[in-house]
């Protein structure tokens, strides 16, 4: 006999009172009719589970037992002609209510196959306690063109994850582009998978508002081919674009759909076309003051605009936030076609100097007193551009290099899909358009003005004044 015994565990305690648990002995036939009721209750809810393949699956069981293959067949026929009539008498309701919600599943079903090699491959698959967690799939809404993909975030993700791998995933997928924005719950990221483009198709001038809205200026389309709405008030414009990329459609875009306020007098463009009036010439009577040659009067009229602006906030100090234009006090736009000709290439240094404090002022003080600029760009180098910041809205249309783009929109902006190095030269016009404080860059294609549309819209709405510091009095 041992002299100690040793034994590892804890020691049970004999209790005051003990209860021996019953033992009842059930008989087969009760056994298995629990495991039949059992079976039963599973079935039904895997049958109630997938109720639309079920569903279908019995109704159409039961038309070819009650009618053969007639039955079936007549009854497709039957949704067949239905559907094409609704489709063909109202079209939009036939979209939204059956086309899309039909295409939607299945294109849900299609990214699912998919959805666990996706994930892993653009690593986005997390590992977590030897486990791996995939982003989850949640819902799919098709519109015309694009698939918006609405996906649960693995804890500790964040959408710009997704934007990062935005091309890995539209390669994996078989789509033109994928753009990843925050959803309508922090843990929520929309995918939209871009098909088709939209902005393909040359967009024809559009229509003059007879009172031009100024937070939604009509100038083109953007890409899920809705129209699109610029921002003028409380902001400043800059486009920037390689040669050829079609920056002028963005002015002349604009100088349209302002137009008709520059007739009842509530709006005042002003150009400058420092390359000698090559693009803002032709439709020069539009501009209540217009400069190409002079710089000395270049530099009169941003100075004036910056005088203008400080006299306004001070009037307006205490009274509003945002200007009201009138025709008494209206909202001057400078049109500046070249701007780096102005800040960068201009060899008179003083005139340069005064230049860039001026615009210093204008564009710091004129977007919430109605004095507002419209400046495109060719060079994106950080030299050109010491006015960046000072533009809140920001058009990059093509540009030659990747680098550029994040120089000109702002950091992260191409991993967010403003992909304005991959526009093919096919396409001018198509830009991407990104709002201070809006994560989201939006693809536009602008309208396109001839040089004969240009010339109507002078003769229809132009009021020329002032050309180079000389006062031309009357219409043009
Ligand atoms: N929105 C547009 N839609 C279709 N084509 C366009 C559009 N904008 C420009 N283009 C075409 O591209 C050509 C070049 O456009 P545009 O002169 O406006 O470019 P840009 O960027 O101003 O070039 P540059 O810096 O050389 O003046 C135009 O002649 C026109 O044929």
């Amino acid at each position: 006999m041992p002299l100690v015994n040793v034994i590892r565990g804890d020691r049970i305690d004999a209790a005051p009172i003990n209860v021996r648990t019953p033992f009842i002995r059930i008989p087969l036939w009760l056994a298995l009719t629990w495991w039949a009721v059992k079976a039963l209750g599973r079935l039904t809810v895997v049958l109630l589970q997938f109720w639309y393949v079920t569903g279908p699956a019995v109704f159409f069981g039961w038309l070819y037992l009650r009618w053969g293959w007639a039955g079936p067949a007549g009854f497709l026929a039957a949704v067949g002609a239905l559907s094409a009539g609704w489709g063909f008498g109202h079209r939009p309701s036939w979209l939204r209510f059956a086309w899309w919600p039909a295409l939607a599943r299945y294109r849900r079903w299609l990214y699912r196959r998919n959805w666990q090699a996706a994930m892993v491959t653009a690593r986005l698959a997390v590992s977590f306690d030897h486990h791996t967690v995939l982003p989850v799939l949640r819902k799919v809404r098709c519109a015309s063109g694009v698939d918006v993909v609405a996906v649960r975030m693995v804890t500790g993700q964040i959408p710009d994850d997704f934007a990062k791998v935005a091309e890995r995933l539209a390669h994996t997928f078989g789509v033109r582009q994928v753009k990843a924005v925050p959803g309508p719950r922090p843990d929520v990221v929309l995918l939209h998978l871009f098909r088709g483009d939209p902005l393909a198709k040359l967009v024809h001038p559009l229509p003059v508002p007879a009172v031009p809205e100024f937070t939604a200026l009509p100038v083109g389309r953007q890409e899920d081919g809705d129209g699109y709405g610029l921002r003028l008030f409380g902001t400043q414009v800059l486009v920037v674009g390689a040669t050829g990329s079609g920056k002028g459609s963005v002015i002349w875009s604009v100088v349209r759909s302002l137009a008709a306020g520059t007739t009842t007098g509530l709006v005042q463009l002003w150009g400058l076309d420092p390359k000698g009036g090559m693009e803002l010439g032709i439709g020069a009577p539009m501009f209540a003051r217009f400069a190409c040659r002079d710089y000395g009067a270049m530099c009169e009229l941003i100075e004036d605009a910056a005088a203008l602006a400080k006299n306004r906030a001070r009037n307006l100090h205490g009274r509003t936030r945002q200007h009201t234009p009138t025709p008494d006090e209206p909202l001057i736009v400078l049109v500046i076609d070249e701007l780096a000709n102005l800040t960068a290439y201009l060899t008179d240094r003083q005139l340069k100097d005064r230049i860039k404090a001026a615009l210093s002022i204008l564009l710091s003080q004129g977007r919430a007193v109605g004095v507002h600029v419209v400046a495109a760009i060719q060079d994106p180098r950080k030299e050109v551009l010491p006015f960046r910041d000072l533009f809140p809205t920001r058009i990059g249309l093509r540009l030659a290099e990747a680098a550029q783009v994040d120089l000109v929109l702002g950091e992260g902006m191409r991993d967010r899909g403003a992909l304005c190095d991959r526009i093919p030269q096919s396409l001018p016009g198509v830009g991407f358009v990104v709002i201070d404080g809006d994560p989201t860059p939006m693809r536009v294609r602008f309208s396109y003005l001839s040089d004969d549309e240009i010339r109507e819209l002078a003769q229809t709405y132009g009021r020329l004044r002032v050309i180079d510091g000389e006062v031309l009095d009357g219409v043009a």
